[in-house]
């Protein structure tokens, strides 16, 4: 991979990005240069964007930091290319360097005025009020000036990210800009991948302004602490390599254990993604009763047929799925129900690696998390959503507040690897690495949807025993060719189109 091009996947955070930016100055990088660098790149986005032909009158929101500065910068290059340009500064404090951009802006003949309200004709809004750099809640008329601000049919573009957002966690601190653009200065910051923040980033742009691959290796660790699983990454893991001279049990055995008389659908879904994954042999435990269904649906795959509960979930295991050592990977918990307490307790004594998802994971809540996780020697990776997480962590208090945060102590706390789904999906290991999923579509926010993701990573970890890439890689994989997929599928059929059956047949389409 190029330098630059593996700065595309590093996310940091607010303070190191701080110290990044320290780093810079202390070798000589003047402080008014980065300034004008990154200034100037984003004024020359916003004239694409936003040509003078179309959008002449600007306003610009100066906040008393060095975003403030950043906006100043831009408020004299589109003046001088012509934009009509208006200032507002709700803060009288102002940081030397903005001061003097500040100075010259008024030398320039570029007016400023005293209330919001004068920049509720304008075109569009530059938002420089606060970046990294923001500390405390937004209150008093500057929270007033924001949620007047977010009620004009106007577009605005915010510098770094929306004023009143946190850098890391992306949560609303009194309240936020409403942006149409978001440009992310140097380096992508957690804020932009977490499901709170989505609504007020608009469409997320990263300004790469030069920042020299050697110090952010100086600050920030390897293996990177939080990743993005772009597309140059995942094409390294995916279409997994397949040797010219092999044979089915080479390729991966899964035992997808799942499914009752009333969730049988999502047996389905889960079989056909792990079938999507090219897995080498799928065994399928489900309640006698399904049989023949699942025969009929996944005709490759082994249907194992299982003692019923009353209500017709599997009760207890037959030997041809108890014997683990035969499977690379066993994925339990689609449609399994509350019944399925037994055979949950059972899956966790294996020592394959194991997958748990839905009904699984509250069954593991419910026989103490930790403490159930605490004696497996072979990996496992839970892959709850927030509610499910919720169950499985009362100890994690407001996990939608810092999903990042949230998902990085449950893997520590288990040694799992945590997928925590959601719009921006978080895949974090015991180690303290995150992946993230940096796109999706909400296409995908339907039923059934879940249960081929546990398919697809069940299918993926175990063709990866031959292979072994980390755990924890090749779940992210899964997660992003899932969202990929329903990417595809949107593109093609509208977000209305997409249902997990046809995911499943855009799976293969992808590459
Ligand atoms: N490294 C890079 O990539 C580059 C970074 N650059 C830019 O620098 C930005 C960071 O600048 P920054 O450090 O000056 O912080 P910034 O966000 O402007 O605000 C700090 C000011 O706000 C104040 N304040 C805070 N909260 C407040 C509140 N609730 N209500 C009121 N006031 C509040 C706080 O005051 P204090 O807490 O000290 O009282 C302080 O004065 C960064 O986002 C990017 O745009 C580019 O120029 C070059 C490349
Ligand atoms: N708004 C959204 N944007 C993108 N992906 C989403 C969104 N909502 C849900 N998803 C994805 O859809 C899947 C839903 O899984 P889950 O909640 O387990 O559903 P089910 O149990 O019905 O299969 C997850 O992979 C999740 O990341
Ligand atoms: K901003």
């Amino acid at each position: 991979m190029q330098p630059r091009q593996e700065l595309d996947s590093v996310v940091v955070t607010a303070e190191q990005m701080a110290n990044i930016e320290k780093k810079l100055f202390a070798a000589g990088m003047p402080v008014a240069a980065l300034m004008e660098k990154a200034a100037l790149m984003m004024s020359q986005r916003i004239q694409q964007l936003y040509p003078l032909k179309t959008t002449s009158k600007v306003g610009v929101l100066v906040g008393p930091g060095h975003n403030g500065g950043d906006a100043l910068v831009i408020a004299r290059e589109l003046h001088l290319q012509g934009y009509e340009v208006s200032l507002y500064r709700p803060l009288e404090k102002l940081k030397a360097l903005p001061q003097q951009h500040a100075n010259y802006a008024k030398s320039l003949g570029i007016p400023y005025y005293d209330d919001v309200e004068s920049l509720s004709t304008c075109q569009l809004i530059i938002d420089g009020l606060f970046g990294f750099g923001l500390t405390r809640s937004l209150s008093g008329n500057l929270a007033m000036d924001v949620d007047r601000l977010n009620e004009w049919p106007i577009p605005v573009v915010s510098i770094d990210i929306p004023s009143g957002l946190h850098t890391d966690t992306g949560e609303v601190l009194g309240t936020a800009v409403k942006a149409t653009h978001s440009f992310c200065l140097g380096l992508w910051k957690p804020a932009y991948f977490q499901d709170q923040a989505l609504a007020y980033l608009g469409e997320a742009e990263k300004i790469d302004f030069g920042i020299p691959t050697r110090e952010v290796w100086s600050i920030i660790s390897q293996p990177v602490p939080i990743q993005l699983l772009t597309k140059t990454l995942a094409l390294e893991f995916l279409p997994l390599s397949r040797p010219q001279v092999t044979h089915k049990y080479q390729q991966g055995h899964l035992l997808l254990i799942c499914g009752s008389r009333r969730y049988a659908g999502g047996t389905i879904l889960t079989g056909l993604g792990a079938q999507g994954s090219g897995v080498g042999m799928l065994s399928v435990a489900v309640p006698a009763s399904l049989k023949p269904l699942l025969i009929g649906q996944i005709p490759d795959g082994l249907i194992i047929d299982c003692p019923e509960s009353e209500k017709g979930a599997v009760a207890s295991l037959p030997p041809l799925a108890t014997d683990f050592d035969s499977y690379d990977i066993i994925a339990c918990g689609p449609g399994l129900t509350q019944d399925g307490i037994d055979v949950v307790a059972k899956v966790l004594d294996a020592e394959c690696p194991i997958v748990l998802d839905a009904d699984a994971l509250n069954i593991l809540a419910q026989l103490g998390t930790v403490k159930s996780l605490g004696k497996r020697q072979a990996a496992t990776v839970l892959t709850p959503h927030l509610g499910e997480f919720k169950r499985l962590f009362p100890n994690i208090d407001h996990p939608e507040k810092d999903r990042i945060s949230a998902a990085k102590t449950a893997a520590h706390q288990t040694g799992a690897i945590i997928l925590l789904k959601g719009a921006r999906t978080i895949i974090a290991n015991p180690q303290g690495k995150i992946w993230i999923i940096p796109q999706s579509t909400p296409a995908l926010a339907r039923g059934g949807s879940g249960d081929v993701l546990t398919g697809l990573i069940g299918g993926l970890l175990a063709q990866n025993t031959l292979i072994q890439h980390p755990i924890d890689a090749m779940v992210a994989t899964a997660a992003w060719w899932h969202a990929k997929a329903g990417m595809l599928a949107a593109q093609e059929r509208t977000e209305l189109g997409v249902n997990a059956g046809t995911l499943c047949q855009y799976l293969h389409r992808i590459f």
